[in-house]
């Protein structure tokens, strides 16, 4: 079919990625070339290295940091013999990796192109460590996630490679790969998501781990069904988010909702927080929800980001202890709110590319901590076995001011309002009897998170109390760090919790305040306005880690913010769609709508109503009525008159955004529904009798319910039509088709793929495998509708499964009779191309 992830993916913001700074570095071997693209790599870099290029200075980036070295020692991170490997590992550059979208139409092709030809020919090619340099990484399931360890050197080193390096390029292009850091695919495979889970995932830009979510939600649903969970993709970052939404457009999903929020304060739509009754709202709206709950939560939080030292060299320069130091309270928050949204029973991933306890085994301790016997940490070495990882620590020491710290107990009073107890291992507070309550030290502040949150009482200690090496009594063990030395990847860290039951005190207080911040947050975000101006600042904007700092200016430019995604409707105009509609009178009309949704700058999610306007498009295309198109529509704009893009939603979408509107909009949605249809622009089409066509992302799950406007053409026609996108009705070889097409009304079409054996018979039988292309039906040709790199793609695929189908059918004979009937299918192929020219040129 059209097939699930067929679009192709807009890449503007990734042409402005982070440039691979190992590409400076003369001497180093920069064997992540093939990764130069890499979907993550996007964090600004406007500092010292873009400086340094622009002068012309060329020098290998210092991959030494004294402070880095001092500060891992201490901690142990690693046993002592092992250091020197430890860090010879980081100092290299990451080998890349990639995953085969699972939800891709060609995903079993293109895994097997993997090992049955790029594998073999690449072993045949070079010997020794070279022949691993492409291999399936073992803990992945299904064989889907790939290494690749190829130099550029080696790259253009000979055809075999050079080839190889084309497939990936028009793979991650077209959607069909995803390039993806090995270690930052682990984290979605221990949330254990199931098709009909509501899933929150709460730091979710630039979403390749969404992207991970969404296929596997949409794992088993079959040919035009739609699974009963969904995805919401939280970021704050409006601009990550915007990659976020070109990432997952090419999921094809109904079930995604993309939502820019400080995660800490996500909201929770509560229905009884605003009617006295809300049984009765629910049961008269038909709504299956209440409250936004979730089966699973993914954490995976800004960090420091210094697991990603391989990838992001210019790390190296800028670490300093205050980075981890800065972002605790910001993680815990963030991951209590995760918590508070769990359902019972659901599960939790907290997760950082940091390799640094403050960020990681002090917040699980903390959550521990402050949820009781509510949450669980899950002991999950039985999952994914083959995994190489290591256990948690349950000791470590917070470093600042240039000192070591082994305990709260060891803070000087001034520093307080930095460096909180829940940082150390025994995260134990410290009641001084010579602190009063006005004193703004520690007394107050722990006071304060308390409004919050009751820590258990054995949580405070008398001074002498306090031993001055301190082990966490959580069993933090069961944490995982990934480090790179294992198996020659980044370093991850992981934990997954376990929710029993609702911890009233955390989720009381959350629910309330969602909006509002805290006195204890105030104190916090003051002290984290603090230690940016100290010495050690957090600095870091790594493409996995976004500090405190971003996170604030980005709060402070989140009210100015123009209408950004492309699924909102200011923004169609920039793309030049259309233009003339945009009149006065209807920017007039945008800005009055923007100003009726709650959230300033971003257009209101409007339920697509129009009969005439649905009736019309049932009609031309013959929708079947088992497929739901009413209530199931969404718009951004709701002067009907000028909707150009029309949204479609799940249910599971459907009753999020029905419970939103009723809690007052509390949710701030930038993307929402699959792109199904758009206004046709076309002077023919504002003849016919429907003004919208299908689109691309929307044709795989409309396609079973068509049973107007769609023809069936055999692999030759297809294959032309691909190859010259235009062709008039004379030059189609099958008769049939000829005779169907020019019976079709003006307009929008879709054109199936006729399998070898396949009758033609009306409705079209389609399945997952069936193959389908959206098109114009002219006065006197046929017009194909997608892109010319989706063709490009398509035509490959096509080329690939005749290959090998001539290749089995001929295998009993001798080598001769193949050749021959190969030359005599290549000939007739150029006989066909050049007839097709011809009759254009006529
Ligand atoms: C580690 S990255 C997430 C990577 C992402 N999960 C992925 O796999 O592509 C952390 C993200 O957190 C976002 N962020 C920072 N502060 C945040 C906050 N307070 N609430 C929500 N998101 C935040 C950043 O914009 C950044 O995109």
């Amino acid at each position: 079919m059209g097939g699930r992830g067929r679009s192709r993916t807009q890449r503007k913001h990734f042409k402005q990625s982070r440039d691979n700074v190992w590409k400076n570095d003369a001497k180093s071997d920069p064997s992540s070339a093939v990764a130069d693209a890499d979907a993550n790599a996007n964090a600004d870099k406007k500092t010292g290295d873009a400086e340094r290029r622009s002068k012309g200075n060329w020098e290998p980036l210092n991959t030494h940091n004294a402070a880095f070295e001092d500060y891992y020692k201490e901690q142990g991170i690693v046993a002592p013999e092992e250091w020197d490997k430890y860090m010879e590992f980081l100092r290299k550059p990451l080998p890349s990796a990639f995953r085969i979208n699972s939800s891709s139409q060609f995903c079993l092709d293109i895994r097997s192109q993997l090992e049955n030809d790029f594998v073999k020919s690449l072993q045949e090619e070079f010997t020794g460590d070279e022949a691993e340099a492409l291999r399936p990484l073992p803990w992945y399931p299904d064989t889907l996630a790939w290494h690749s360890n190829f130099s550029r050197k080696q790259l253009r080193k000979t055809q075999t490679l050079e080839r190889f390096h084309e497939f990936l390029k028009l793979a991650n292009e077209i959607g069909n790969i995803t390039r993806q850091e090995a270690v930052s695919m682990v984290p979605p495979l221990f949330l254990d998501v199931h098709p009909n889970h509501f899933v929150l995932d709460m730091c979710a830009a630039p979403g390749s781990k969404t992207f991970q979510l969404l296929e596997i939600i949409h794992r088993t649903n079959e040919t035009g069904s739609l699974p009963s969970g969904l995805v919401v993709a939280n970021d704050v970052d409006v601009q990550r988010s915007n990659l976020l939404i070109h990432q997952t457009k090419r999921m094809c999903t109904a079930n995604l909702m993309v939502t820019n929020h400080e995660a800490q304060d996500f909201p929770g739509c509560r229905l009884s927080k605003f009617h006295h009754n809300p049984s009765d709202i629910q049961s008269e709206k038909g709504l299956s929800i209440n409250q936004l709950y979730f089966d699973r939560v993914l954490c995976d939080v800004p960090c420091s980001g210094d697991g990603t030292l391989r990838k992001a060299p210019d790390i190296w320069r800028k670490w300093n202890v205050g980075m981890g130091n800065g972002l605790h309270c910001l993680q815990l928050k963030i991951a209590m709110r995760g918590i508070s949204l769990l359902k019972d029973g659901g599960r939790m991933v907290y997760s950082t590319c940091s390799m640094n306890p403050v960020e990681n085994e002090a917040v699980v301790a903390e959550i521990l901590r402050r949820c009781g016997d509510s949450v669980e940490l899950l002991d999950v070495s039985n999952e994914l076995p083959q995994l190489v990882r290591r256990p948690g620590l349950r000791k470590w020491k917070i470093r600042d001011k240039g000192v070591w710290l082994s305990s709260y107990k060891d803070v000087p009073k001034y520093r307080r309002p930095n460096v909180f107890s829940s940082m150390f291992p025994s995260g134990r507070n410290i009641v001084d009897s010579s602190e009063n309550s006005g004193d703004h030290g520690v007394a107050a502040q722990e006071d304060d998170k308390n409004v919050v949150v009751q820590p258990p009482t054995n949580d405070t200690a008398s001074l002498s109390e306090v031993n001055d090496d301190e082990i966490s009594s959580y069993p933090l063990e069961r944490c995982m760090r990934i480090v790179p030395h294992d198996q020659n990847c980044g370093a991850f860290f992981i934990a997954v919790f376990h929710k029993h039951s609702s911890c009233p005190d955390v989720q009381e207080k959350n629910g309330e305040n969602a909006q509002s911040l805290h006195k204890s947050e105030k104190i916090a975000e003051a002290a984290t306005e603090e230690t940016s101006n100290l010495d050690d600042t957090l600095e870091t904007k790594s493409c996995e880690a976004t500090s405190v700092d971003d996170a604030e200016m980005i709060r402070g430019s989140l009210d100015n913010e123009p209408s950004q995604t492309l699924e909102q409707d200011g923004s169609e105009d920039q793309q030049g769609l259309d233009k003339k509609e945009t009149d006065t009178k209807n920017v007039g009309m945008k800005r009055k709508l923007q100003m009726q949704g709650k959230w300033k700058g971003v257009d209101p999610v409007i339920l697509f109503k129009d009969e005439t306007i649905i009736n019309s498009i049932k009609s031309f295309y013959g929708i079947d009525d088992s497929f739901p198109l009413y209530g199931r529509l969404v718009t951004r704009n709701s002067d009907n008159d000028s909707v150009k893009r029309i949204y479609y939603i799940s249910k599971s979408v459907k009753d999020v955004l029905e419970l939103n509107l009723l809690v007052g909009q509390q949710l701030k949605i930038a993307s929402v529904g699959l792109k199904m249809f758009e206004r046709q622009t076309s002077k023919d089409g504002n003849s016919t009798e429907c003004r919208y066509r299908i689109s691309s992302e929307g044709l795989p799950l409309l396609l079973p319910y068509i049973t107007k406007q769609i023809l069936l053409a055999p692999i030759a026609d297809f294959k032309h039509l691909l190859q010259y996108k235009s062709i008039k009705f004379g030059d189609l070889v099958d008769a049939e088709l000829v005779e169907k097409a020019s019976k079709l009304d003006l307009g929008c079409c879709v054109v199936v793929l006729k399998e070898a054996n396949q009758v033609s018979s009306f409705p079209i039988k389609v399945d997952s495998s069936t193959i389908a292309i959206g098109c114009w039906r002219g006065r006197s040709n046929l017009n194909v509708m997608v892109t010319g790199l989706d063709c490009k793609d398509l035509l490959e695929r096509l080329e690939k499964r005749t290959e090998t189908e001539n290749a089995e059918s001929a295998e009993p004979q001798n080598g001769v009779a193949d050749g021959a009937s190969n030359l005599i299918d290549t000939d007739m192929k150029d006989d066909d191309k050049n007839d097709i020219v011809m009759k254009e040129e006529e």
